[in-house]
């Protein structure tokens, strides 16, 4: 019984707006994809990784992983697809025989705290087949259409139930598979693919379970929340 994370780096970046995908970006002099991994392996819960990378950097990023003295379980690079799901259900093909547990993680999360990544294994291992950490969302909703040159308001949502899902996403292994396997159309489009794994396992009607997320684990898109993760690297190292 082993733990597989999967971790998705093969993303262009076009948000952060670089001249590099954005897992190779520096943080703090390391690219994220080398925080998140070492963050990952810091859990002590995963045994093995697996990280999707874009279109010819699969040597650069196996070189980068290989070299890492923080990261020391086995690793695997694999090209990537052309969007977030595809990549995933590539580096889904790579999991081993005895990998029954597969978390699923953003190299675009790079400050995961390790002890999220243990509640997220915890309770997989405890029986709940999908779950996923969330955080209360603490802004008020809209729901749109839109109309003419604006958009419409048509409701509020009830904040108090709405949950903002982060990564990682942790599996049963044979639930995610079918699960990929089922939603395998929708990965070739953006306009159609899933934006977590999660949403591939509630369409197949399989419950999805929320446990605490953590506010460090924010997802970096922007250059603000590039400059935010290093003000937070360095309050942390002090
Ligand atoms: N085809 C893709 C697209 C995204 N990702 C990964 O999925 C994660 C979340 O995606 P996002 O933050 O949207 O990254 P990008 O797609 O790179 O960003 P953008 O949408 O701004 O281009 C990232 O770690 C990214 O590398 C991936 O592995 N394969
Ligand atoms: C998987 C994810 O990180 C959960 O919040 C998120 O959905 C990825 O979204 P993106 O549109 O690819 O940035």
């Amino acid at each position: 019984m082993t733990t597989l994370a999967i971790l998705t780096a093969a993303g262009s970046g076009s948000r952060l707006g670089r001249d590099l995908p954005k897992a190779l970006v520096e943080l703090d002099g390391f690219p994220l994809v080398l925080h998140a991994a070492r963050r990952l392996v810091a859990s002590d819960v995963v045994d093995s990784l697996v990280v999707t990378a874009p279109d010819g950097l699969v040597g650069i990023m196996t070189e980068l992983l290989a070299n890492d003295p923080r990261v020391q379980i086995p690793v695997e690079v694999t090209d990537g697809g052309p969007t977030r799901q595809a990549s995933v259900s590539a580096g889904l093909e790579l999991a081993r025989p005895g990998d029954d547990v597969v978390l699923v993680h953003d190299a675009a999360r790079p400050l995961v705290p390790p002890d999220l990544v243990r509640r997220v294994v915890g309770a997989v291992r405890n029986g709940h087949g999908a779950v996923v950490p969330g955080l209360p969302v603490t802004d008020t909703v809209k729901q749109v259409r839109p109309d003419g040159d604006a958009e419409l308001v048509t409701g509020t949502p009830d904040r108090s139930i709405l949950r903002a899902v982060q990564t990682p996403q942790g599996f049963d292994r044979d639930l995610l598979v079918r699960a990929h396997r089922t939603g395998a159309a929708r990965a070739l489009a953006e306009h159609l693919a899933a934006t977590d794994d999660a949403g591939l396992v509630e369409a197949l009607g399989e419950p999805v379970y929320i446990v605490a997320g953590d506010a460090a684990a924010f997802k970096i898109t922007t250059e603000r929340d590039l400059w935010l993760a290093s003000l937070v690297l360095q309050e942390t190292n002090a």
